[in-house]
């Protein structure tokens, strides 16, 4: 990561080199329908909160933007792969050195693993620093009679069941600057400070090989990648000097009021930059062709993602191409499925072959958290065996077309909660109420998540 340089604000015409253009194209989306915006009940209170915003520095720098679409260019060349992973909603509670650190420690245990797996560097984005906003199924919730809005994330609203937590306040988009800027600046911290030195992130891969049953699957690839690093060393490499410092940031562009507070004009090239993270993502439910998040992401030069469900149709992902990737630029867009482990083989195929075709180098990711989500006693849920299968089918499809499975992109945590089911570490039905902590959907734990990397290592080896 590098560090930040001045970028004008978009929003604010009067500042002398933000141009008054600028400030119309990023206003764009306004007056088109915005999916999923929450029902702010003092509109003056938003456009006081969003004008402080606006005048705040950036989080990130539209040249790490930059690089990050360098990276995912190679990605859809073939040439790398990307592992996207995070909460699926952080919250500012969660704000902490110790959680921090452990989904940075589990993203990179895994890149490693993905790394060996598939003889290609990986790209790392966590779904971290900005994974605030929630689209929600149903704008209210009842409990016992009473019915109020539905949590809409940290960003927007409380969690706890009140009608006062539970309006949607403004003053939480501050909170929602604040608590991404102090994590960006830990992950930084931690990747610039020597922290996942390439022996080190090993070392504890090999810890978890040895100490739980989910592990000691794994002990022949486990044992490839130390001959690997002895054979570098005996090569007069020193595995301490490389280290896996290169971490991006994302998550969805959903409250398009805080996106564009932080869109900014780029000083070296003048192009727009929603500068809240490195990429920003559409998702399923906000993904129309003529609604103002589309039209937002047209107008930022960020790497862009768009969630494709299992009704997404090949003209849809190339009108998509039209609007977001008019350029053909490799590395600008993303497409990332999420169709349920039973329908991506049937779905999938038409729409690669139809892109490939039509020459766009888009980056294909797949999801396999959001189509395979279901109720057991009362929690949502999500078994590890469909979310592999998943990533399988997914590459089953690539295969046989001869595209690139580009990356996955996961809901995950660094602790131990019992979220998902399944794992080598079993988690059962019975288990679920024992550590379920996500704010939205389960999330893959730990271990699930290390038993994922190596699983689809394994995948890339079967190829
Ligand atoms: O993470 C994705 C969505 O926000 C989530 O699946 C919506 O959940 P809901 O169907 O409970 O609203
Ligand atoms: C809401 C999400 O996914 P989707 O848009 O695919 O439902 C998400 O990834 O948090």
């Amino acid at each position: 990561m590098t560090t930040n340089q001045p970028s004008q604000p978009g929003r604010e015409p009067g500042r002398p080199t933000a141009s008054r253009s600028a400030a119309r194209t990023v206003r764009s989306w306004r007056g088109l329908p915005a999916a999923q915006q929450p029902d702010w009940p003092d509109p003056a209170a938003l456009a006081a909160t969003t004008a402080e915003l606006s005048a705040l520095p950036p989080l990130v720098f539209a040249g790490e933007c930059d690089l990050l679409r360098r990276r995912l260019a190679a990605v859809a060349r073939g040439e790398a792969f990307v592992l996207q992973g995070g909460d699926c909603a952080e919250t500012f509670d969660a704000v902490s050195a110790e959680q921090i650190r452990d989904k940075l420690q589990t993203m990179l245990q895994m890149s490693a693993v993905l790394a060996y797996g598939a003889a290609l560097p990986v790209v790392s984005i966590g779904r971290i620093a900005g994974q605030y906003a929630k689209p929600r199924s149903e704008p209210v919730e009842t409990r016992d009679g009473v019915t109020l809005p539905t949590y809409r994330g940290d960003a927007v609203n409380g969690l706890d069941f009140t009608a006062r937590s539970r309006t949607p306040d403004p003053d939480r988009l501050k909170r929602m600057y604040q608590s991404s800027a102090a994590t960006l600046n830990l992950l930084r911290s931690f990747t610039a400070g020597g922290f996942a030195d390439v022996s080190q992130v090993h070392e504890w891969n090999r810890e978890f090989v040895a100490d739980s049953p989910a592990g000691r699957r794994y002990e022949e690839l486990a044992a490839e990648i130390d001959a690997a690093l002895r054979f570098m060393r005996a090569c007069g490499a020193d595995p301490a000097t490389m280290r896996f410092d290169e971490f991006f940031t994302s998550h969805e562009a959903l409250l398009l009021d805080y996106e564009s507070a932080l869109t900014r004009v780029d000083s070296r090239t003048g192009k727009l930059y929603d500068l809240s993270g490195h990429m920003v993502w559409i998702g399923e439910r906000t993904r129309q062709l003529d609604g103002a998040h589309i039209e937002f992401a047209a107008r930022v030069a960020n790497p862009v993602g768009v969630k494709l469900g299992p009704d997404a149709t090949a003209d849809t992902a190339l009108a998509l191409i039209d609007r977001l990737d008019p350029n053909r630029e490799p590395g600008r867009l993303m497409f990332i499925t999420r169709m349920g482990a039973d329908k991506i083989r049937d779905v999938l195929p038409e729409l690669v072959a139809k892109v490939a075709v039509s020459g766009a180098q888009v980056v294909w990711s797949c999801d396999p958290m959001h189509g395979n989500t279901f109720k057991s006693g009362g929690y949502k849920t999500r078994r590890l065996d469909h979310i592999v299968d998943e990533v399988k089918g997914f590459f089953e499809v690539h295969r046989a077309l001869g595209t690139h499975p580009g990356g996955i992109h996961i809901e995950l945590t660094g602790g131990h909660v019992t979220e998902c089911l399944g794992g080598a570490h079993e988690v059962t039905d019975g288990d679920l109420h024992l550590k379920y902590e996500s704010a939205c959907d389960p999330r893959l734990n730990r271990n699930q998540s290390l038993d994922l990397a190596f699983l689809v290592a394994e995948m890339f080896r079967g190829a």
